[in-house]
């Protein structure tokens, strides 16, 4: 149906992925990643996936399967146990203005307003631009969110909503190459979880930035990705420990120009609904 992997064999020993060729036509390759906080008991193993230029992706699975473990490998801010992630055929060791990333908490600095903060990332981008080019382009981002009004506001006098817009605006005004979304919409109430979804949908489009977002909620991911990852959870058996990893990869058959309000109108879209929804209830423990 949709899936374009099968579910992989998680018990299978992982090779470091030393000497492979990377593909040069996906924008990140990852390929064979392992997390082992705690030796011989990996978080996950075997994880190997693709994001193509352009492209949205989701990732879906239960607490502490390792989401966000992968997106900080992803991001270079940590390092996987064993593996190799490699952007635009180049293997990435650690963090780069080339993939932004946005986190559930907004992590804005608290001392300076919305345009300050912008202003620090574009500033660290292109450290030869003057301030009327700078804040001609912190300007532009601001709108874009919405938050124009607000834009010389500190994050002390801003909603949840409107510091989660800042860190939108601040991830995507660097022009990364790959936009990393840590669950950004977690803490937000539904009104602004779906208007922020929304602002998020158009500027990718607009942009046709690459993607990776972590959630919690199907209906996002149906409404946002172009594929949605299923990870499981690592499971302690009487057979012994077998680590959680990519059990499944799932293809969104809706049309791109799909929204919020008529998802639920869209064929197909129960049974996709349904699919994601039977493996996070049943099927997403490794065995
Ligand atoms: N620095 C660390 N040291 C030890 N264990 C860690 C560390 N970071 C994460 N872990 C463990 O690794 C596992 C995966 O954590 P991770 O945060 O990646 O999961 P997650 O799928 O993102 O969870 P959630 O959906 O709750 O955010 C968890 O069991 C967590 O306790």
């Amino acid at each position: 149906m949709w899936s374009d992997a099968s579910p992989r064999a998680l018990l299978t020993p992982i090779a470091p992925a030393q000497g492979k060729t990377p593909n040069v036509n996906s924008l990140l390759q990852i390929e064979g990643l392992s997390k082992a906080f705690v030796p011989a008991k990996p978080v996950f193993a075997d994880v190997s996936f693709t994001l193509t230029r352009g492209e949205f992706v989701c990732i879906i699975g239960h607490s502490g399967c390792g989401k966000t473990t992968i997106l900080n490998v992803l991001a270079g801010l940590d390092t996987a146990t064993t593996g190799n992630v490699f952007m635009d055929g180049r293997e990435v060791t650690g963090p780069s203005l080339e993939r932004g990333v946005v986190f559930q908490s907004h992590a804005l600095m608290p001392w300076l307003t919305v345009r300050q903060n912008i202003a620090f990332a574009v500033t660290s981008r292109w450290p030869d631009w003057g301030k009327a080019e700078v804040n001609t382009h912190v300007e532009k981002f601001v709108a874009m969110v919405g938050l124009s009004p607000a834009i010389d506001k500190k994050p002390s006098q801003l909603s949840g909503g409107m510091k989660q817009r800042v860190g939108i605006a601040r991830a995507f005004c660097i022009s990364p190459k790959l936009l990393l979304l840590d669950e950004p919409f977690g803490a937000l109430d539904a009104l602004t979880r779906g208007t922020i979804q929304d602002e998020l949908m158009s500027i990718v489009r607009q942009t046709q930035q690459t993607v990776f977002m972590i959630t919690h909620d199907v209906d996002e991911a149906i409404l946002l990705a172009d594929r949605i990852l299923l990870m499981s959870n690592g499971n302690e058996s009487a057979q012994g420990y077998t680590p959680g990893g990519m059990a499944e990869v799932v293809l969104n058959p809706l049309p791109r120009s799909r929204v919020r309000a008529n998802l639920h109108h869209l064929d197909g879209y129960y049974e996709l609904r349904n699919h994601v929804v039977d493996f996070l209830v049943s099927r997403a423990i490794a065995h």
